[in-house]
């Protein structure tokens, strides 16, 4: 079946979701803010300021129009950077969407809770939800390179909707009933990829990264736990699999933003090396108002928060991180 589908961001992420919809033989609609990048995409039959070299199949129609991409829509993808997540949904509430499904990854930046619960609160009647997760760089799925992620939605027959609607020889999907987890791991993963880009920006060495993504691995799980989180997602695609991803892998944004830290810039000019997003930097804060409220012990999170309010710097965050009283390990 041919679904008819909006993708609300043309980023990196949303262009390349779009192409495997796209190739699928489903009609896209690609909806982007800034008309002169819509045009450049029209012409180009590429993004090439965010996804360059990834040609958009014919089934792909970029536009600037909200409303004409939404219109007779079956489904809607967000795609947007989480800062620019509940202006999005918003927006789309009059239109009374009766599927929305989100690849964002992140914290709602207004309450320091899930992306799920600014679709509850904005969208009425409630529509049918789902999440995509996973350890997937956009530029490999835009090139065709297999890849695998988690879905979590609010029924089965959406979850087998948008299985059947990406999978393919290079696309594989798994459902998974567990929204929290796969928010949470997909939200987490990103902090902890500036940690050990820290980390490996300042030298310290394949045992402090190795380290790093293990603690922090149990870091995930006890706050996945306060948060009624299945530990089977938090070591599954969204969880340990984007944490592998995101902390070992130049590819990624967060993890480049933490070598720059590491390697002595201001945060400021970190996040201008990088020059995309860095969901890692503002989720940070708001992980750290959550772990907070659910009185979960997450140092290595709370060292970047403190590192990217400025609070302290590299040097400092290794020391208050080894200088810790001794514990058990579980
Ligand atoms: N790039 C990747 O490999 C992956 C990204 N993601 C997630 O996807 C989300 C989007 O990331 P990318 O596409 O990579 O970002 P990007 O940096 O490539 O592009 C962000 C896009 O969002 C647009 N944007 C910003 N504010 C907006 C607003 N208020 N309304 C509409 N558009 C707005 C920007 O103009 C830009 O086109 C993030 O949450 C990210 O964590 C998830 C998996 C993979
Ligand atoms: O989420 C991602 C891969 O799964 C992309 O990671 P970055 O945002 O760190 O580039």
């Amino acid at each position: 079946m041919v679904d008819r589908i909006a993708v609300l961001g043309a980023g990196a992420w949303g262009s390349a979701l779009a192409k495997v919809l796209g190739d699928n033989q489903h009609e896209v609609r690609l909806w982007a803010r800034d008309a002169d990048h819509v045009q450049a995409m029209v012409i180009d039959r590429e993004n090439r300021r965010h996804l360059p070299g990834c040609p958009l199949p014919d089934t792909i129609e970029p536009t600037a129009d909200f409303a004409a991409a939404i219109t007779g829509s079956d489904w809607i993808l967000v795609a947007t950077p989480s800062v620019a997540f509940r202006a999005t949904i918003r927006r789309l509430a009059p239109f009374r969407p009766q599927r929305v499904a989100w690849a964002t990854k992140g914290l709602d930046a207004d309450s320091g809770g899930f992306l799920h619960g600014i679709v509850e609160q904005e969208i009425t009647p409630e529509p049918q939800i789902a999440v995509l997760s996973g350890p997937t760089f956009a530029a490999e799925v835009g090139q065709g390179l297999p890849a695998a992620m988690t879905v979590a939605a609010s029924s089965d027959d959406f979850a087998a909707q948008m299985v059947d609607a990406f999978h393919c020889e290079r696309f594989r999907l798994y459902t998974n009933p567990d929204m929290v987890g796969v928010e949470l791991g997909g939200a987490v993963k990103n902090v902890l990829a500036v940690a050990t880009g820290v980390s490996d920006g300042m030298g310290l060495g394949a045992n402090a990264r190795a380290a790093l993504v293990t603690r922090g691995m149990a870091e995930i799980t006890r706050l996945g736990a306060a948060l009624g989180a299945d530990p089977r997602t938090l070591i599954g695609l969204a969880g340990l699999g984007d944490l592998l991803l995101t902390c070992t892998d130049d590819q990624s944004r967060n993890r480049r933003f933490g070598l720059a830290l590491g390697r002595g810039a201001a945060i400021d000019e970190a996040l201008e090396v990088v020059g995309s997003t860095v969901e890692g930097a503002r989720t940070a804060a708001e992980l750290y108002s959550l772990a907070a409220r659910y009185a979960i012990e997450m140092p290595i999170c709370s060292c970047v928060y403190r590192l990217v309010s400025g609070a302290i710097d590299p040097a400092r965050a290794v020391t208050e991180l080894m200088e810790r009283t001794p514990k058990a390990e579980v």
